[in-house]
């Protein structure tokens, strides 16, 4: 089923933490979410873990406090669990009264305390996270051997960004909790995390929609693929017009299938020379190609979207038919060569509907990547005006105005070559087709990664594919998108 945009939201830690006084002040009672919060945990963790000697280690926070419920428990079901407290609850907090409430054995903050544990629960800080973590709370979760469950995030994880400050352990098994952070899909988070569970913990509606999340999980419900009438024809499914060269002619190809596959009524190849004019034409029979120079193509206003990059050298030339297609009010798909001929001028980019760097070509553009990704990515786009796909395993699709993405289903597989040339066919499919930046960026992104990982379905990790394998399954992507 289609989860709705905002079951897809995704809230910082700071965002959360406004929910949490929102859902106080709007009369819920803070001891009660913090009972359904380790309940969760609880629930969670017995579904995936025989009983065995379980250390509960417990911050001086809220995290801390859903900690406690869950040594109680716990311990109520017959596991053996003890409780290593880190620093006591601030007295008179919610996790002061979670930690009255549990009588079992309180064990030394110590690393022989751990060495006897067989699971670890940590729960030492979640979204209070104020500063690198260090001293013993680091060299205790740096000691863990044993599988560990993390409460809300791994210890030190920036549910913001998805970093480590300092350290954050492995964890196999994470449950947080109302909405997902960030950082539980921005790697290394999403790694660290494991398997991540997000439990309802009753938190209400009123309080969650106090905050405007500016980050979602990207998924269909984010956006909708366009329809087909009976009264379209195919200039109503918008014309794309891909620019390719001699040198990797295969790029602007893969570009203009993945494009047409998409939905695009017509695809134009044009050609920069008379040989590549040639080439393109033994390409698909219902490609349409046309002979140099470009931006002769321009006169027709019909040809409204353009994917610019693609095998094209990072030469000025391309910047400037860049330039001059962006002069014309037609939609650019910035790519490949057209951001290297960008680097260090990111205001050159200005007035292209969407660029796709992956991060070599965006540290070119726009200087040394940041470790917050996420603000990087929107500090780009706010830069440019454009919709910016931060390309990797956890892409990041941001807009000017602030919306984040997060892209969650691609596999592995994907690292190879040609298959940046298939995303941004498929953007400029999607555009083409009044597609507004923003949704036409993250569905292309989600429609690759699905295409992918319906390619992959049945095969042993690690099974390698290539950018063409995605072309045949691009419908079975549109399927699954629309269901
Ligand atoms: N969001 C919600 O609505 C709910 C949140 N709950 C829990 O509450 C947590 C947040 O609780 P808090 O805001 O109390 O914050 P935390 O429990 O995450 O941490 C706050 C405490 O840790 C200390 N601290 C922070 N960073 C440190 C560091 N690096 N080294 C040493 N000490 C450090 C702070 O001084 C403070 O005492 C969530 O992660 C979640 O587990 C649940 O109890 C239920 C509901
Ligand atoms: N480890 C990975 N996991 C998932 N997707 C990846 C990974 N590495 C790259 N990708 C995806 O593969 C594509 C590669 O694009 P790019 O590097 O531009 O390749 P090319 O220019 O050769 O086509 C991007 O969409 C990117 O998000
Ligand atoms: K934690």
């Amino acid at each position: 089923m289609t989860p709705s945009p905002s079951a897809l939201a995704l809230l910082t830690p700071d965002e959360m933490a406004a929910v949490d006084r929102a859902a106080i002040a709007g009369g819920a009672s803070g001891p009660a979410l913090m009972r359904a919060a380790g309940a969760a945990v609880a629930r969670a963790l017995r579904k995936r873990f025989r009983p065995c000697r379980t250390l509960i280690l417990a911050g001086p926070g809220n995290n801390g406090g859903d900690g406690y419920v869950v040594a109680r428990l716990l311990e109520r079901e017959g596991w053996p669990v003890s409780v290593a407290a880190l620093a006591p609850p601030r007295p008179g907090s919610d996790a002061a009264m979670a930690a009255a409430e549990w009588r079992g054995p309180v064990l030394p903050f110590t690393p022989e305390t751990l060495a006897r544990a067989q699971l670890v629960v940590d729960a030492l800080f979640g979204a209070g996270l104020s500063r690198e973590l260090d001293g013993p709370a680091a060299a205790a979760l740096r000691a863990v051997r044993v599988p560990l469950v993390a409460v809300d995030v791994p210890s030190g994880l920036d549910g913001a960004t998805g970093e480590p400050r300092g350290f954050a352990p492995q964890a196999a098994l994470t449950v947080t909790f109302g909405r997902l952070k960030p950082g539980h899909l921005l790697l290394p988070g999403r790694e660290l995390c494991g398997e991540v569970v997000l439990a309802d913990i009753g938190l209400p509606e009123a309080a969650l929609a106090s905050v405007a999340p500016r980050a979602f999980r990207n998924a269909p419900g984010l956006w909708r693929l366009p329809e087909r009438g009976a009264q379209h024809h195919k200039f109503s499914h918008g014309h794309v017009t891909i620019p390719g060269g001699a040198a990797m002619p295969g790029a602007a190809r893969l570009a203009a299938m993945s494009a047409r596959r998409i939905g695009a009524g017509l695809v134009t190849l044009a050609a920069e020379d008379t040989a590549t004019a040639t080439l393109f034409r033994q390409g698909e029979p219902g490609l349409l190609v046309s002979a140099p120079p470009p931006e002769d193509l321009l006169a027709d206003e019909r040809r409204s979207a353009w994917v610019l990059g693609p095998g094209l050298p990072p030469r000025p030339e391309t910047l400037a038919l860049l330039r001059r297609v962006v002069e014309a009010g037609r939609h650019v798909v910035a790519d490949g060569g057209a951001l290297t001929a960008a680097a260090g001028q990111p205001h050159t980019l200005q007035g292209a509907a969407i660029l796709t760097p992956h991060a070599g070509e965006f540290a070119k553009v726009f200087g040394a990547l940041r470790r917050d990704r996420l603000a990087a990515a929107r500090m780009a786009a706010a830069v440019t005006g454009a919709v910016v796909v931060l390309k990797g395993s956890d892409s990041i699709i941001a807009a000017p105005d602030g919306r984040a993405a997060i892209n969650n289903n691609a596999p592995p597989a994907l690292a190879t070559a040609g298959s940046g040339d298939v995303l941004a066919g498929l953007a400029g499919g999607l555009l083409a087709q009044n597609l507004p930046p923003f949704e036409a960026a993250c569905a292309a992104a989600w429609l690759h990664g699905q295409a992918a990982t319906l390619a992959l379905a049945g095969a042993a990790p690690g099974t390698p594919l290539v950018a063409e394998d995605l072309l045949p399954q691009l419908r079975a992507a549109w399927i699954a998108a629309t269901r």
